[in-house]
């Protein structure tokens, strides 16, 4: 019989994976039977199951040999072999034909898999009693920890899972007591009946019971490598995942995903990021992926953006891997020594087996790290803004995310109705200002509207404060009489102000207009649009901010959000820590402008801040600029600043603005740094001696 196409592309595919002929056939053998010689299954995402078969069969069989049970296997071989001795008619398309013609192909040995990585199982079917994750039907057990506190005296309580589909497996669980008694740390895990657990080094212990169940004996399964993952099997074969799952502190009230939406969100993620057969694919990356996943799965279904890390959970297979990285997994590849040290310092005890976790508290701030991966303004933006880090395992710096600025403690920053006049809105007018029908007072203010029906600042408006800002010629400075920055000083001799850059603003209409919130002049009111992405950049400038879709010239991006200081207390914030300063000066110097101390003010986004705080700074070719907006007070000392693109700027582009720095100045007190813009124009190449004008920004 000429071979069967099928059967030949198998060995083909499986082949090219460098799985040995030899361990092909059998499986084969006995998917074929599975599948009802369904090749189209078998067949799908280049053999997928026959590969995952293989695998886990190579497993079985290790664990099997290690149990002493080699024999057996010997006799299931040998019976299988008699039976196609005795004639039973081969298949359509019998693998046996093929033998032959594979049989002087080399066959290296090398896995596909590095050691301690497992194949997933998640549709493949288990040949024999193999280790496998079916988290279709094997209950993944959360042991749940609150501490008890005053308003929920029960927490604390172990939760004892519903319906047991495996009654007799062994569980490793994180005992709230375990670490106090001090009876189940020495390498031994306890199973949820309070039982004691055989580790792999055989010893065992005695655990006063905590909560129901019957157990019979089994042996737990040495953790893959030094990894944190934690698996039990039991000798029939069968293995249970433990998450460890408890609250920072207090209780719970997270709508916990189901096993199945977790199974769905898991198997999503692995097609997207693990392209199935991905040597690169490891168990620990894929745990910690189903972390994530069940963290994800929980808090979108809670407003996670308002909740206090006391009601939240963590999971975790290892809480200082998590605590490190949420994201890491899934960006790098993490350096096995480190994990193993990260292991190693988080549990309790020195089994090589099941690790017991000890109950680990995250801090509030930790917390909003982990969580915040898929969205680092934690929903606070309209838009979801991720973060990765394809460089190396670095988180962004702990800070608060707020979406508008606010004041810190003395910044005289008035917001009224009354110092909004008339003549300066318009309120009589009502849907888009921007419509042609409108005759909208608002458009009559300084330069007009600044907008397009479109959403873009005219061209001519950014023109003019692309010049105002970048050349020399079409600069006007104001000075003040006694300037703030010079005041804080505190010198002996007030020094004369060095002058501020007189900038063309923007007026949206504030609340008094009559106009609804999407009219067109209210843009950098309605918050960030745009796809945006904070990513770690590859030439020592930490973090930097960038568009994840094209932006046309004149579009709005950002605002700079930070806390409102006065000039004083920045003085005084930046003496003690680092500040990331930006000054609204853009109308000192001018009439209307008091040199009161609580007037002149600053925004600062290191602590708390938007995703501005992560744009980097670029000299003069910068591909944002920055245009104070009038928002909601007439009041010249406080205004907006937000940031638009001085030209089209393409998709994965980072986004830059120059922060006025001169880098052979201080004018504050803050940390100057070696400039790596890039750029052919670098104040830092050139040395250019004292600046033209005041520094927006330290
Ligand atoms: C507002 S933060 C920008 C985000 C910052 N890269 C981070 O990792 O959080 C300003 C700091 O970024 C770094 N930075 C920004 N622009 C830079 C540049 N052109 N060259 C070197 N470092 C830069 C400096 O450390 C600066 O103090």
């Amino acid at each position: 019989m000429a071979p069967s196409p099928h059967v030949k592309k198998a060995f083909a595919a499986m082949k090219a994976l460098q799985i040995e002929d030899s361990l092909i056939k059998p499986v084969l053998k006995k998917l074929l039977g599975v599948y009802d010689k369904n090749w189209e299954l078998i067949a799908e995402d280049n053999y997928r199951v026959l590969a995952d078969a293989i695998f886990e069969e190579q497993e079985t069989q290790a664990i099997e040999e290690s149990k002493g049970k080699k024999k057996k296997a010997e006799e299931a071989e040998a019976s299988s072999a008699t039976q196609v001795e005795r004639g039973k008619k081969p298949d359509p398309g019998s693998i046996e034909e093929y033998e032959d013609a594979l049989a002087d192909l080399e066959r290296p040995l090398k896995r596909v898999r590095r050691r301690g990585e497992g194949g997933s199982a998640l549709t493949s079917p288990s040949l024999d009693s193999s280790i496998s994750m079916d988290l279709t039907t094997a209950p993944i057990l959360l042991p749940f920890h609150p501490m008890a506190t005053e308003n929920d005296p029960d927490a604390g309580a172990l939760i004892v899972p519903k319906d047991e589909p495996f009654p007799d497996m062994p569980f490793g669980s994180t005992h709230p007591d375990s670490l106090d008694r001090g009876n189940s740390s020495n390498g031994h895990v306890e199973n949820l009946a309070g039982e004691t657990a055989s580790t792999v080094d055989g010893t065992t212990n005695d655990v006063t019971p905590t909560a129901i169940g019957s157990f019979s004996e089994h042996k737990l399964a040495a953790s893959l490598d030094s990894s944190a993952l934690e698996l039990a099997s039991s000798a029939s074969g069968e293995v249970k995942i433990n998450l460890s799952f408890a609250p920072a502190t207090g209780g719970s009230n997270l709508p916990l995903p189901s096993m199945e939406e977790l199974r769905r969100a898991m198997e999503d993620k692995c097609l997207r990021s693990y392209k199935i057969l991905d040597p690169n694919f490891s168990v620990l990356g894929f745990m910690n992926d189903m972390c994530s996943c069940y963290l994800d799965l929980a808090t979108k279904a809670k407003d996670s953006a308002n909740q206090l890390p006391k009601d939240l959970p963590f999971i975790t297979t290892n809480i200082d891997e998590l605590k490190k990285s949420a994201a890491r997994m899934a960006f790098t590849s993490m350096g096995s020594n480190d994990h193993v040290r990260d292991v190693e310092s988080s549990t309790v005890g020195d089994s090589m087996g099941l690790v017991v976790v000890p109950e680990c508290q995250i801090s509030a701030d930790e917390w909003r790290l982990i969580s915040s991966v898929g969205d680092i303004t934690l929903g606070k933006e309209l838009v979801e803004i991720p973060w990765v880090n394809e460089v190396n395992d670095k988180v962004p710096p702990v800070f608060r995310y707020i979406a508008q600025s606010l004041i810190y403690l003395d910044a005289a920053v008035k917001f009224s109705l009354g110092n909004i006049r008339d003549d300066q809105c318009c309120s009589s007018c009502c849907g888009d200002c921007l419509a042609p029908s409108m005759s909208c007072r608002c458009a009559t203010g300084l330069n007009g509207f600044a907008y397009t029906v479109d959403g873009l600042l005219h061209e001519d408006f950014l023109e003019q404060c692309i010049f105002e800002s970048r050349d020399p010629r079409k600069q006007v400075m104001r000075y003040c009489k006694e300037c703030p920055l010079e005041k804080a000083k505190k010198e002996a001799i007030l020094e004369p102000c060095k002058g501020h850059l007189k900038r063309s603003v923007i007026q949206e209409c504030w609340s008094k207009c009559g106009c609804v919130k999407k009219c067109g002049n209210r843009l950098v009111q309605q918050g960030i649009h745009k796809k945006l992405q904070v990513f770690f950049t590859l030439d020592g400038r930490g973090w930097g901010l960038r568009t994840l879709e094209k932006l046309p010239k004149g579009a709005f991006v950002c605002e700079f959000a930070g806390e409102i200081l006065t000039i004083p207390e920045l003085f005084q914030r930046s003496a003690e820590r680092l500040t990331s300063p930006v000054i609204l000066d853009a109308h000192w110097g001018s009439e209307g402008v008091s040199g009161d101390d609580n007037k002149a003010l600053c925004l600062d986004g290191t602590q708390y801040g938007n995703i501005s705080r992560f744009i980097n700074h670029r000299c003069l070719d910068a591909n944002l600029i920055e245009i104070p907006v009038h928002v909601e007070t007439t009041d010249l000392h406080y205004y907006h600043l937000a940031f638009f693109a001085n030209r089209e700027i393409d998709a994965m582009e980072e986004l830059t603005w120059d922060y006025g720095v001169e880098f052979n100045d201080h004018v504050f007190p803050t940390s100057p740094f070696h400039c790596r813009c890039g750029s052919e124009f670098c104040r830092n190449i050139q040395k250019i001696s004292k600046g033209k004008s005041v520094k927006k920004r330290a």
